[in-house]
């Protein structure tokens, strides 16, 4: 125990602390990050203080400058955030710096142009903003004008990254109040092209970037980032990107891009998203080969090396932030994929968003179209294009789900299932030859190599592409899933949309109007013999930010398949009549927060139900719990 200022602290109260928050001089209003420090925990709080002060001088170009630092004692809002995900943890000593220049250029507090008279005189800030005051709203609207002025979404994208490094708050409520619109723009499919272009769009540090170089070092990387208190990190090595292959340390968008759906679909706070590349080499030609290539230029790593990589990674983040961290597996290849989530799903609390995220949200529209296909799911067939992370994923839930209802085992539930991969239906001949992610889905029947003649021979009622490959569900093969349903359910999954399987105009007219569509990257809305079809997305981004909220509310310590299948039913319950009859199986991206808050609900539900919860007591109502818990973008008043 030590004390200060009259209030206790357990000696290992210190020993996470390895940043110095920096606050306003009139007291706790606003917290700056500047410097780093690892005191030991038993250390004498003086001792602390002075080296901490000693190193903040030493690395803080801000405390430098900034003559007027005083140090003061006592506990404060030290996250100066809005969310009631914080823990209780406190920092016991916090320190007071003039504000100035460098609020202005700090993301986390600056407000621009929406700073009040009494803050610019009260922060340093007259003479370096323009007389005129600006409401966020106001902010919003000229910000919203501007980004419409690009005709290139990628201009769009880096105008949005260059808000997010500028004004966070504005950033979360431009995207918040404009998701249909932006989501596109920092999400699938732009990030796909953000990614294929990191190398030359980089500017400063949006996530870690471990690399084989930093191997035996990572516990200490991890005290490099400027925030302490994660509660979800989206991690990927740029195997597979989207349905772009392999874009090695420029797939670093991908979890930016996540993160920030995780804050303004999920309302996580953004100080508690990291996003991590991990970097063990590239084995694509053309990035090896360029100049501006940001990575390794090495090929992959594989095995031991790659192993024992991540093995540091999950255990320095396990020591660094504790087992309640969610950790999201993303764009893994296929071979690492399965062995991650197996070997890290029992003793982390993880999940692989291509399996199993993509599996949920997928499940949901599946629930939602039978209301307008009629029937119960084990009375459907499905065929898949693409035995893959997402295609496994799908299938195995779709089997547990209907194992649930019908009570019949998983073997006989598998077998409504059927999958196509690059070498034609997957059939209990090529046992021996297929990977094991693929042997529950060998049937018994002849070879069959083309994608047509399965949907021909199998007939199935849900066909469903998730190989990475576009244009692969030609006219035949959707005519033929319109001669034999009345209403075809078709999902063409692979993302962006230059890899999608079809187009929703395709889907459409091949199927004269019948299908119900739906697609991982969005499809503006088509017109067809006079009637106006609006398909849905079926992208992971509808359940993951729910996901996330609600195991982190209820500090579950792992994920579980019952959750997923909870979240899939929360998700399809919020598919209103209105939607159906335009044939759309997802509700709209513009109510996500509300939806979120009850996928989380569920899924914290079902954490208590489980015994996986650890935030105790139970809230009484879930609902009205994780919509508190929400991350708002507000300004907050700098007194
Ligand atoms: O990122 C997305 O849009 C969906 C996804 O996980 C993928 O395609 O890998
Ligand atoms: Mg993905």
């Amino acid at each position: 125990m030590f004390s200060l200022n009259g209030t206790n602290f357990p000696n290992d109260s210190l020993s996470g602390v390895s940043r110095c928050l920096i606050q306003s001089r009139k007291k706790v209003s606003f917290p700056m990050v500047v410097a780093s420090v690892s005191p030991n925990g038993d250390r004498n709080v003086s001792v602390l203080m002075e080296n901490t002060l000693k190193e903040m001088k030493e690395n803080s170009p801000v405390i430098e400058k900034d003559s007027k630092s005083t140090v003061t004692g006592g506990v404060g809002d030290v996250y100066g955030e809005d969310s009631a995900t914080e823990d209780q943890t406190i920092t016991p000593w916090n320190f007071s710096v003039a504000s100035g220049y460098s609020l202005l250029r700090n993301p986390h507090y600056n407000k621009g142009l929406a700073f009040s008279e009494k803050e610019r005189d009260s922060h340093y800030l007259r003479g370096l903003l323009p007389p005129v005051v600006f409401n966020h709203e106001l902010q919003v609207k000229k910000l919203m004008n501007n980004l419409r002025q690009y005709d290139v979404p990628l201009q769009r994208y880096m105008a949005m990254m260059d808000l997010q490094e500028r004004n966070e708050r504005l950033f979360y409520k431009l995207l918040m109040e404009n998701v249909e619109e932006l989501l596109p723009v920092v999400y699938t499919p732009t990030v796909g092209e953000a990614c294929q272009k990191y190398g030359s769009i980089f500017r400063r540090p949006q996530g870690l970037f471990i690399s084989l170089k930093e191997k035996g070092k990572i516990l200490e990387v991890l005290k490099n980032w400027p925030e302490k208190k994660i509660q979800v990190i989206v991690v990927t090595d740029g195997e597979r990107i989207l349905g772009l292959g392999d874009l090695g340390c420029q797939g670093m968008g991908i979890p930016v891009g996540k993160l920030s759906l995780y804050t303004a679909l999920g309302g996580i706070r953004p100080s508690s998203c990291l996003p991590v590349t991990i970097d063990v080499g590239t084995n694509n030609e053309k990035l090896l080969k360029d100049e501006f290539y940001i990575g390794l230029r090495q090929r992959r790593a594989r095995g031991q090396e790659y192993a024992e990589l991540l093995d540091e990674f999950m255990s320095a983040v396990k020591q660094t932030y504790g087992e309640k961290v969610l950790i999201q597996f993303e764009d893994f290849a296929n071979h690492n994929a399965f062995d991650l989530l197996a070997k890290y799903g029992t003793s982390h609390l993880v999940f692989n968003d291509d399996i199993q995220g993509t599996a949920s949200v997928v499940l949901a529209g599946i629930m939602a179209a039978l209301n307008l296909v009629g029937g119960n799911l084990a009375q459907h067939k499905f065929l898949f294009l693409g035995a893959g992370e997402a295609g496994t994923g799908i299938a195995e839930l779709i089997a547990l789900e209907m194992s649930k209802q019908t009570g019949a085992p998983l073997e006989e539930t598998r077998k409504r299932t059927w999958m196509v991969d690059s070498k034609g239906l997957i059939v209990r001949s090529r046992m021996e030859s297929l990977q094991h992610f693929k042997r529950p889905w060998a049937h018994d029947h002849e070879p069959v190599k083309e994608l047509v003649n399965a949907v021909k021979l199998i007939k199935p009622t849900v066909l469903i592409g998730s190989s990475g490959t576009g244009k692969t569900f030609t006219k035949e093969v959707v005519q033929a899933m319109a001669t034999f349903n009345k209403k075809p359910v078709i999902f063409a999954l692979s993302n962006p949309t230059s890899q999608s399987e079809c187009t929703a105009e395709e889907a459409y007219t091949w199927s004269e109007g019948r299908a119900i569509f739906a697609s991982g990257s969005p499809f503006a809305p088509v017109e067809y013999k006079g009637k106006v079809f609006v398909s849905g997305q079926g992208n992971n981004a509808y359940i993951f930010p729910g996901l996330g909220l609600g195991l982190i509310i209820s500090g579950a310590i792992r994920v579980h398949d019952d959750m997923l299948l909870a979240a899939s039913e929360a998700l399809a319950a919020e598919v209103s009549q209105e939607n159906l009859e335009k044939g759309l199986i997802y509700p709209p991206f513009a109510n996500i927060r509300k939806i979120s808050a009850h996928i989380a609900a569920k899924v914290a539900a079902k954490a208590y139900e489980l015994g996986l919860a650890t935030r105790l007591p139970q809230p009484e109502n879930l609902v009205t719990y994780a919509e508190s818990c929400m991350y708002s973008p507000s300004y907050r008043s700098y007194r």
